[in-house]
């Protein structure tokens, strides 16, 4: 995967490879104060035909965004534009050039934004077309926006993230960012045997911690559905898919462990969701992008899942 050094797109030749042999995530660069900051000074506020989204459909983090534009009525106010399933030497492409500027390319965007940009190209990405600038490209951050930021335009006043839960979201969040979130990745990424291996007993212990917790509530807090279980769903969604296989995450399926299953279908069958999922996109993303984890690029055909067969987690709602 390349990156941007000095604004300038830059191939990756191995120059960057960890030395510990494990997977570092870089931090996301764009952060945003929406609304007003301490002195009251606006930089980004709510408007209409101001904003777009660019997504993949295959990236767990960028499903995140698009997950909260179609749970918070955002679809006309913010459009989206799909990066194609691939992602090589160039990094995110686009299929069609994209709309606002014809550009072929997400590192065109980060240089338009900033022409000294140093970083990552990532997705999700949410530009302002009014300052052509990135807003932020940090999902964490895209979904707080999303979940309170549009209320006066759109109507909708769902809340995931309401004040009294706040601290414990955050909790549970920072757990489930860094043992399965991320851990999958390390997982996957992992380039020394006790890399993964490490990354491994902390991804199952993290999911088994889970499938306690969901053995007497419905949702991860209570029976209440909160940002923290859209943030852990889009990685258990690409489990038995990909990340099972592909990132060596294989003691167990999610479809092996009850509660979490019953969860995971739970959430997808949620209105809306199932539009916001591709399987064709996160296969070919995945199977077909990492040369260096699956270098003949075949993309299996399997598994066949039943994510909407019944479930019964309904049951601690009464
Ligand atoms: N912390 C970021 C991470 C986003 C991210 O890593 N996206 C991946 C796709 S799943 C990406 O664009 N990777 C390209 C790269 O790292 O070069 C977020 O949550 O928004």
């Amino acid at each position: 995967m390349g990156m941007m050094i000095d604004g300038i797109w830059e191939t990756d030749d191995g120059k960057w490879a960890s030395k510990d042999g494990k997977f570092h995530r870089a931090a996301s660069k764009f952060h945003c104060q929406f609304g007003p900051d301490e002195a009251g000074d606006v930089r980004f506020s709510a408007e209409k035909d101001r904003y777009h989204l660019y997504v993949s459909l295959a990236c767990p983090w960028a499903h995140r965004a698009l997950i909260f534009r179609k749970l918070k009525s955002l679809e006309k106010l913010i459009p989206v534009t799909v990066v194609d399933a691939h992602m090589l030497d160039q990094g995110w492409q686009f299929s069609e050039p994209e709309p606002l500027y014809g550009f072929t390319h997400a590192h065109q965007l980060y240089h338009k934004a900033d022409p000294h940009y140093t970083g990552r190209v990532t997705v999700p990405i949410l530009w302002d077309k009014q300052n052509e600038t990135v807003v932020c490209n940090e999902s964490a951050e895209i979904i707080r926006i999303f979940n309170s930021g549009f209320n006066d335009l759109t109507g909708n006043t769902d809340d995931y993230y309401p004040q009294e839960l706040r601290a414990e979201i955050d909790t549970i969040n920072a757990f489930i960012y860094d043992g399965i979130n991320n851990g999958v990745y390390k997982c996957g990424f992992a380039t020394a045997q006790n890399a993964y291996e490490e990354a491994f007993d902390n991804l199952f212990a993290a999911l088994d911690h889970v499938e306690a917790r969901l053995s007497n509530q419905r949702y991860l807090i209570d029976n209440r559905i909160t940002e923290a279980d859209w943030r852990l769903f889009t990685t258990l969604l690409r489990f038995d898919v990909v990340y099972y296989s592909h990132f060596k995450c294989n003691r167990n399926r999610i479809t092996d462990m009850p509660n979490l299953w019953g969860y995971l279908r739970d959430l997808y069958q949620q209105p809306g969701i199932v539009e916001t999922v591709s399987f064709r996109h996160i296969k070919d993303h995945y199977f077909y992008s990492h040369e260096s984890i699956n270098p003949t690029r075949i993309v299996p055909k399997g598994p066949t899942l039943g994510f909407n067969a019944p479930h019964d987690r309904d049951r601690f709602s009464a």
